[in-house]
């Protein structure tokens, strides 16, 4: 795969299956696709579609049963099982749900945690500061509010310096506001750091913050389009 071309992340021919006693379910069935650098991506779909199983492939999560994934010039899908640790460890930033906070470690500490394993200790504190969360770097989880504790994962994500962000509802748990501020926050992140975002969501009107908007059903990209004039988070409604 050639960087110089913006492709950040390309799939090629990508299909999973699961063995589930005897049936065999296809997640996802001859995927292929290229994300470009600083891209916003929204990837929709009913209940089932593949979406997770996606973004899971991206994110070196699991494995596909056929196909080939390159991310950032590397070709995750030949690596053995020591590469990929570090791949997930240093090129991607996870964005969840429910946040996956450690409990007992303080906001900077989790993000500190982190930071360190990509030898990035130093990018912590200015990760928190850039989310807004200068002032919360000694409070624990608990201390937190959700949308608080949502940016402190995003904080984390971004002190790896990875080369795509893939967030799994993130704004699930959260409620419309909340889910707005953290919508234009990560709007923020990509359009002052070129930060490249696939974003999986069941909420159809967050597509229209986008620039491209990914359909899929059984497994299958069924629409994929460029959006004209992506709007502010700010004025998404649902
Ligand atoms: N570990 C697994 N074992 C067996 N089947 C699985 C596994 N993970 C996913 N599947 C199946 O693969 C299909 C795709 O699942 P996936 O989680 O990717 O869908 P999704 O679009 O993310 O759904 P949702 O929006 O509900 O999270 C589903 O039929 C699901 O039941």
């Amino acid at each position: 795969m050639d960087r110089q071309d913006g492709v950040i992340a390309r799939l090629e021919g990508v299909t999973k299956q699961y063995e589930v006693g005897d049936a065999i379910v296809s997640a996802l069935k001859d995927v292929s696709l290229d994300i470009l650098e600083g891209q916003f991506v929204v990837l929709l779909g009913p209940s089932g579609s593949g979406k997770t199983t996606l973004l899971n492939m991206i994110g070196g999560l699991d494995v596909p049963t056929r196909g080939q994934i390159w991310v950032g010039g590397s070709e995750i899908t030949n690596m053995n099982e020591a590469s990929l640790t570090m791949y997930r460890r240093k090129q991607v930033g996870f964005i969840f749900q429910f946040f996956n906070l450690v409990p007992s470690l303080t906001a900077g500490e989790n993000v500190e945690m982190v930071a360190e394993l990509t030898g990035n200790k130093r990018n912590a504190i200015p990760a928190l500061r850039s989310v807004g969360l200068g002032d919360r770097i000694g409070h624990f989880p608990a201390q937190l509010s959700g949308g608080e504790q949502q940016r402190v994962a995003i904080a984390r994500a971004l002190a790896k310096g990875p080369s795509i962000l893939l967030g799994d509802e993130p704004t699930g748990d959260l409620d419309y506001e909340t889910g707005k501020m953290i919508l234009g926050l990560m709007r923020r992140i990509n359009r002052s750091e070129n930060a490249t975002i696939l974003l999986v969501t069941h909420n159809v009107a967050i597509s229209r913050m986008a620039d491209r908007v990914i359909r899929m059903r059984s497994g299958e990209i069924v629409e994929d389009r460029a959006a004209e004039n992506p709007i502010h988070p700010e004025d998404l409604e649902w």
